[in-house]
C-alpha cells in the first residue's frame, strides 16, 4: 500500500515546551493508522500541525494527493489544507451547530463549493442556474453520506437535540461531505457507550474497506483503536516510542510502561484491551 501521508523530523515547541519531539512517521493510503500515547503525548498538536492550526517549528509534512501530487502540509494554511489538500478533522469536542438541522450542518461543511459556485456572492444572490445546480450537488452528496452512516431519519432534526453517539456520527458523515484524502478523528469514542464504541467501529471499518478512506485516529479508548486500526503508532512526551500491529504494540514493554508505570506487569494493557471491549 503506498504512502498518503509522510511526517518527517516533525517539531513543535510553544516557549521552552517540546510538545512534539522529533516525530516521523508513514500514513499508508486506504487503512486506518492509530496515534496513541497518555494525556499530553502531543497527539492532539500533531493534528494541529498537519491541519494547518499550527505551524511547526521544523519538519515536513508531505501528502501524495492523488490528483493533485505532493502538497507540502507544512507550509499551507488551514482553510487551503482543508480545500484544496482535502485533509479534514474532527474534534475532541463535538463542535456542530446545535439548532441547525443535521441536513444544514451537513451543507455548510460545504460551503467551499458553494462559495465559488455562488461567485462570491452575486450568483448566489440572484439564484443564477450555476449556483442552483451547486447546491443541488451539495444536498445530493449529504444526503448520500446521511444514507451510508445511517442517519437520514434525523436530517431534519436540530443537531444538537439528538444523543452524543448520534452527533458524533453527523460530524464524522460531516467531513465526509468535502470528500477528504485523509480523515483525521481526534477522539470519536469520547462519551460513546460500550454499544454506540461497538458501532462506531463498524462505521470506521466501513470507511476504509468499503469507502476506500484513509484515517488517522487519536483514540483512549482501546476497544475501538486496537479493533480497527491496521497499523499503530505510540507517542509519549512528543516522541515516538512504538510503532507495529496492535497486538505487537499492546505487548510492548515501552507502551505498558508509558501508560501505566515502571513496576507494571506484562499483559496489562491487554486486561486494560478487554475491560474496555467488554
Ligand atoms: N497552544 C499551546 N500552547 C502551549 N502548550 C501547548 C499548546 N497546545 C498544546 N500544548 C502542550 O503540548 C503538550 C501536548 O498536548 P496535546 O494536547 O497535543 O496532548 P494530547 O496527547 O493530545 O493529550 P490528550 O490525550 O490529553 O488530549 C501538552 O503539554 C500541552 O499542554
Amino acid at each position: 500500500m503506498s504512502t498518503l501521508l509522510s511526517v518527517r523530523n516533525l517539531t513543535m515547541r510553544f516557549g521552552g515546551l517540546t510538545a512534539i519531539d522529533d516525530l516521523s512517521l508513514e500514513v499508508p493510503a486506504g487503512k486506518i493508522t492509530g496515534i496513541i500515547g497518555p494525556n499530553g503525548a502531543g497527539k492532539t498538536t500533531l493534528f494541529n500541525c498537519l491541519t494547518g492550526f499550527y505551524k511547526p517549528t521544523t519538519g515536513t509534512l508531505r501528502l501524495a494527493h492523488p490528483k493533485r501530487g505532493e502538497m507540502r502540509l507544512e507550509s499551507l494554511p488551514s482553510h487551503r489544507v482543508a480545500r484544496d489538500a482535502q485533509v479534514v478533522r474532527t474534534f475532541q469536542n463535538i463542535r456542530l451547530f446545535p439548532k441547525m438541522t443535521v441536513l444544514e450542518n451537513l451543507i455548510v461543511a460545504q460551503h467551499n463549493v458553494l462559495q465559488r459556485a455562488s461567485k462570491f456572492s452575486i450568483a448566489g444572490l440572484f439564484s443564477l442556474p450555476g449556483y442552483r445546480q451547486a447546491e443541488r450537488e451539495a444536498v445530493a452528496r449529504a444526503a448520500t453520506w446521511l444514507e451510508r452512516l445511517q442517519l437520514t431519519r434525523f436530517a431534519d432534526h436540530a443537531a444538537g437535540d439528538l444523543p452524543y453517539g448520534t452527533q458524533r456520527r453527523i460530524e464524522i458523515a460531516r467531513a465526509l461531505c468535502v470528500d477528504p484524502v485523509l480523515l483525521c478523528l481526534d477522539e470519536p469514542a469520547a462519551g460513546l457507550n460500550p454499544r454506540e464504541s461497538a458501532e462506531l467501529n463498524e462505521l470506521l471499518l466501513y470507511l476504509c474497506r468499503e469507502q476506500g478512506v484513509a484515517i488517522l485516529l487519536i483514540e483512549h479508548d482501546m476497544s475501538v483503536v486496537m479493533n480497527v486500526s491496521d497499523h499503530i503508532c505510540v507517542i509519549n512526551y512528543g516522541r515516538k516510542i512504538a510503532e507495529g500491529a496492535p497486538e505487537a504494540v499492546k505487548n510492548d514493554p515501552a507502551v505498558i510502561k508509558a501508560y501505566l508505570g515502571e513496576d507494571e506487569e506484562e499483559g496489562v494493557m491487554e486486561d486494560y484491551t478487554e475491560e474496555r471491549a467488554s
